[in-house]
């Protein structure tokens, strides 16, 4: 029998998953790492952590795997997106990587409408540029620190620098590439517009190759240190978002996910490139060659739920924390959660933003709490629905991904405050599932990505909206969606006193 791995680099950690051609997850294992936030609005992690929580993870994989790890063919990546990995001439890392959720360039954003002008932002990269992207990011360390930006030679993102370390093959792929603010997605092209814009020779930026393509194998070293063959198949992988679209089917019109990782995203198919969405939400190249896809983005969803157990309940696991959480009635008693605790993307986006609880009462309980914080969440992703729904895509199955699709009450919420049909997969860990098809779509398993899919995927669980919760929550999502405004001026005004 032949085997593939498939590698998610996530935010709070990486997960391996060892895969069979039929899809079954044969072994798993996750390692987590540390995130760095200095100051508000800050977000780093330290790439060798990646490194070296991920051959410790490949190792302990490979240990508990029964048959022969030279049967282990291939292997492919889904990486966490956006992030900045400097690089000097010897590809050394310059600095910490700063992450999607890292929103410290606001300036800079301002700086590239100004000189590249906004319009044409959206003209060659299809989105308006957002703090959480890279191009900002390297304004940043350009002007803030600038005998470190002198030393660099090029960047890449979290997972194609995982990927250069096990294989000592350096590149970047179109899905991620997508996330920079420097691609122009229909041309599949760094711009050089951008690029001469801010002085930097298109050199500086990564040779561009597909997801499905083969881009190396292991190194010797890499090979001793897991029990891995060096004749390990390496394909180049995919932004976790375009990963988790090929992990849970998201490969035809109308196709759309839920995804409850420590962003939240909702993600619909595009088969073009050319649908406008005016920048409301975001539109990349899919992992899939020649496709597209549109979603938006909060930027606290799973954090939010790890925030409040780790402030409130650390003692307690999510299942502990969150059980009880169903005979809650909808609306938590009366309570309300926004959860912008690092800022907001979709629909807002702003980096200056925070959370809040409305409506606390003497009566609540740590329960009402946490399905408050569930519903506010859940709501935070509905509003991208919502833009989906008002340009005209139609939504009534919506697949469930990520740490939040474990529990069974919040698959139910997702349900009735979705109003769709919400399917919950076999394994519901959607990026590393569509990085272990990415590799057996390398190593010949399969002849499409969507083969793979219609052989592989399956659903567990359906939950289906309960009419009386959908009329209810229909009635708290402006109530919900009001609380964004009510709070801005007051959330600005307390700035000054944020760490
Ligand atoms: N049993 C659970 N029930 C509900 N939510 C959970 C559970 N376990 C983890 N989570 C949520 O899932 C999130 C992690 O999801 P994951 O998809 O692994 O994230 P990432 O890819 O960003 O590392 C955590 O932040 C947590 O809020
Ligand atoms: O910034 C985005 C998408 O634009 C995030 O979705 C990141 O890609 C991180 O994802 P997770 O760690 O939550 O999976």
């Amino acid at each position: 029998m032949s085997y593939v791995i498939g590698v998610d680099l996530g935010t709070s950690a990486v997960k391996l998953l060892l895969v069979n051609p039929s899809g079954e997850v044969v072994e798993e294992v996750s390692k987590e790492y540390p995130l760095y936030q200095e100051k508000t609005g800050y977000s780093e992690q330290n790439p060798e952590d990646w490194v070296e929580q991920t051959i410790a993870g490949l190792k302990e994989l490979v240990d508990k795997f029964s048959g022969n790890p030279s049967d282990i063919e291939g292997m492919s990546f889904s990486g966490q997106m956006h992030g900045l990995v400097l690089l000097d001439e010897n590809n050394h890392v310059l600095r910490n990587a700063i992450l999607w959720n890292d929103t410290r360039t606001t300036e800079q954003c301002q700086k590239i409408n100004e000189m590249v002008g906004q319009e044409k932002m959206i003209q060659i990269t299809k989105n308006p540029v957002l703090e959480g992207f890279t191009l900002p990011k390297m304004i940043w360390v350009q002007e803030n620190e600038p005998e470190l930006f002198r030393k660099a030679k090029t960047f890449v993102l979290p997972k194609d620098y995982l990927r250069f370390r096990l294989t000592n093959e350096l590149h970047m792929e179109y899905s991620d590439a997508a996330g920079t603010s420097m691609l122009d997605i229909h041309a599949k092209k760094w711009s050089k517009e951008i690029c001469d814009t801010f002085g930097w020779d298109l050199s500086f930026c990564p040779p561009l190759v597909n997801s499905h393509d083969h881009v190396g194998t292991l190194t010797k070293d890499v090979a001793e240190r897991t029990g891995l063959s060096e004749h390990t198949d390496v394909f180049a992988g995919g932004a976790d978002n375009a990963c988790g679209a090929i992990g849970s089917g998201i490969l035809s019109e109308g196709k759309t996910f839920a995804s409850f990782g420590t962003s939240g995203v909702v993600l619909s198919y595009e088969p073009t490139g050319d649908k406008d969405y005016q920048g409301k939400v975001h539109y990349f190249n899919h992992g899939e060659p020649n496709a597209y896809y549109a979603m938006g983005v909060t930027l606290s969803a799973g954090y939010s739920l790890s925030w409040f157990k780790n402030t409130f309940a650390q003692d307690e696991d999510f299942d502990q924390l969150l059980d009880g959480i169903g005979d809650v009635p909808v609306g938590a008693n009366g309570l309300l959660f926004t959860p912008y605790i690092v800022g907001e993307r979709t629909p807002h986006a702003d980096a200056d933003i925070r959370g809040s609880f409305i409506g606390m009462d003497h009566s609540h309980t740590m329960k009402d709490f946490a399905r408050a914080v569930l519903e506010g969440i859940t709501f935070s992703l509905h509003e991208s629905i919502a833009i989906f729904r008002e340009n005209g895509k139609q939504i009534d199955t919506i697949y469930s991904i990520g740490g939040g699709a474990k529990n069974p009450d919040w698959l139910q919420m997702q349900a009735d405050i979705f109003n769709a049909n919400v399917v919950k997969l076999k394994t519901e860990q959607g990026p590393g599932m569509g990085a272990a098809m990415l590799a057996g779509y390398g190593v010949g398993w399969y002849d499409s990505l969507k083969q793979a899919a219609d052989k592989i995927l399956e659903a567990a669980e359906t939950y289906q909206p309960i009419p009386n919760h959908v009329t209810q929550y229909q009635k708290l999502f402006p109530l919900y969606q009001h609380v964004y405004s009510e709070t801005k001026g007051l959330n600005q005004s307390l700035m000054e006193f944020r760490k």
